[in-house]
């Protein structure tokens, strides 16, 4: 089948559950398609809000992430299209979604960048070595800005409030494994299997009474 076919049409678009396989070597590709549930190569507003309350996420959280981030991503992964009011994201392009005032962990191929990763615990992790603590964080997020880069600034501020509040550890802590998680998806997917497990024991214990 040829990709290009369903560039042009989202409504004929045949959703082939697999047909998309993300890029080994692009961990960005792989942290958006946690959220391509149909694993088609096409991110709808639906599915990020699933993938969200897939990792626990509540229903308002859930449906604030699909609207910010299904409507500051649509467009820039669609070169030359004329804006979608369905909000898909295409995954082949999401290096094109990378934005300003971020931690250039990420680099313009969507790759992860070890050392700029390693400089944020370097810089900002002075409590623990390991985590950076909710005000650490703010003060890295500050640091990234760049000069009137609007977009960029509130791009961040929301990546880094969705991975604060859903990833922190009981003491308010970012982890530096869940951050690199996070980058690299694992974190998604993780939390993912544990939510079913705990799902599932408790399915189990009820069946016991
Ligand atoms: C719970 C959900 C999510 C969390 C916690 C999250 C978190 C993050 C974090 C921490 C970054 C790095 C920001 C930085 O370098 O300063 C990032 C970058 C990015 N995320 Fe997510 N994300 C989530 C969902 C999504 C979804 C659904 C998509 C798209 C389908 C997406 C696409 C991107 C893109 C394109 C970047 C690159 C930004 C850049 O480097 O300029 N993310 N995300
Ligand atoms: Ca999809």
């Amino acid at each position: 089948s040829n990709s290009m076919d369903s560039t042009y049409s989202i409504i004929s678009d045949k959703q082939e559950k697999g047909k998309f396989k993300p890029d080994r070597g692009n961990p960005l590709q792989r942290h958006s398609f946690f959220f391509d549930r149909n694993q088609d190569g096409t991110v709808y507003p639906w599915e990020t809000y699933q993938g969200f309350r897939a990792i626990g996420a509540g229903v308002l959280l859930s449906t604030l992430g699909a609207i910010v981030i299904n409507i500051g991503f649509s467009h820039s992964t669609r070169p030359g299209k004329f804006p979608s009011l369905l909000f898909p994201i295409e995954l082949r392009n999401i290096v094109l979604a990378k934005h300003g005032s971020d931690t250039d962990v990420y680099d313009k191929k969507g790759r992860f960048i070890k050392n700029n990763f390693e400089d944020i615990f370097r810089n900002y992790a002075r409590t623990n070595s390991d985590a950076l603590t909710k005000s650490e964080l703010r003060e890295m997020r500050r640091a990234n800005k760049e000069h009137k880069d609007y977009f960029g600034w509130v791009a961040a501020w929301f990546e880094w409030f969705f991975s604060y509040h859903l990833f922190k550890d009981e003491r308010g802590l970012m982890k530096k494994d869940t951050v690199r998680g996070i980058f690299y998806e694992t974190a998604f997917e993780e939390r993912e299997e544990e939510l079913k497990e705990k799902r599932n024991a408790l399915a189990e214990k009820k069946a016991y009474v």
